[in-house]
């Protein structure tokens, strides 16, 4: 097995012609999928479409039942997948922190990919320093030394990308990371995500949602997913039309782009 250092120029994520089979069901059915740098992807798909199932394949928390998949080059089942997994920034909206850890503490815990501080490993000032500097990127300063348990939903998101990307990471995924943030916590999420885009320009993203309006304007490719198979891949223009998301959701909408974002409204039955 390998446990070499990603470092491959090709593609930062494949997916080729992959099933995922549970029980004697296919919860993904030949999808393929290739994610290159600088690339940021919107998943999307209704309730049960297979979203979550696909990022835990793309994360490399999960071996294909028949296809192939090369997470950082690397392909699973050849590698070691805890060692590529802390490589892989993975923002979890349910991460299961119950403590009071101060914010950059909880940014610090990226770097040694737990829940809690590991009992005496302390970081370097430059870790400090580049924890502190994230805390910055995603707007979080004046809540540096907040405490985890008084956060709202919003800081802790953001407080979790910062997280994610202390590693470095060359991918980062992103599993509905809007889900239960008010309009302006939303906002300042998806602006957050821009700007870590726009500063980071060869960091690569892939983020699953229900809704066209969680996805930032710096989205640059969408996979729509319906009943584990994949719909439309491809350039977020070309795939995310009323057409295709009309079959997606099985309901009629139509689909506006205006200002870099976008917005589905129900088709009025006449
Ligand atoms: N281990 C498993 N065994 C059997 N079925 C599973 C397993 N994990 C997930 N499923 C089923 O696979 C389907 C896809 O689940 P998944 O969580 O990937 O969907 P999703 O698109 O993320 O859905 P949601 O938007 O509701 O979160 C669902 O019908 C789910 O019940």
């Amino acid at each position: 097995m390998s446990t070499a250092i990603p470092a491959s120029t090709g593609p930062v994520l494949a997916a080729y012609e992959v099933d995922l089979v549970r029980g004697g069901n296919y919860l993904l059915q030949s999808v393929s999928l290739t994610v290159h740098r600088g690339e940021h992807w919107a998943l999307l798909g209704g309730n049960g479409a297979g979203k979550s199932t696909l990022l835990s394949l793309l994360g490399a928390r999960t071996h294909p039942t028949r296809g192939h998949v090369e997470v950082l080059g690397h392909r699973l089942g050849r590698v070691d997948m805890r060692e590529l997994r802390t490589y892989v920034g993975h923002v979890d909206p349910r991460h299961p922190l119950t403590t009071p850890l101060r914010v950059r503490d909880v940014v610090l815990t990226g770097l040694t990919n737990t829940t809690e501080p590991v009992p005496r490993w302390t970081p370097t000032a430059e870790q400090v320093s580049q924890a502190d500097q994230l805390i910055d990127l995603l707007g979080l300063t004046s809540r540096r030394d907040a405490r985890w348990t008084i956060l709202s939903q919003g800081e802790r998101g953001r407080a979790l990308i910062a997280r994610a990307l202390m590693p470095k990471p060359r991918l980062l995924l992103l599993d509905e990371p809007a889900t239960g943030l008010d309009l302006a916590a939303r906002e300042q999420l998806l602006t957050s995500l821009d700007f870590l885009r726009e500063q980071n320009p060869e960091l690569a993203t892939v983020l699953v949602t229900h809704h066209l309006e969680e996805l930032p304007e710096s989205t640059t490719h969408a996979l729509l997913l319906r009943e584990g198979r994949a719909l439309a891949t491809g350039p977020v223009d070309e795939v995310l039309t009323s057409d295709n998301v009309t079959k997606c959701f099985d309901h009629p909408v139509r689909i506006a782009r205006e200002e870099g974002r976008w917005a589905a409204r129900a088709e009025r039955r006449r």
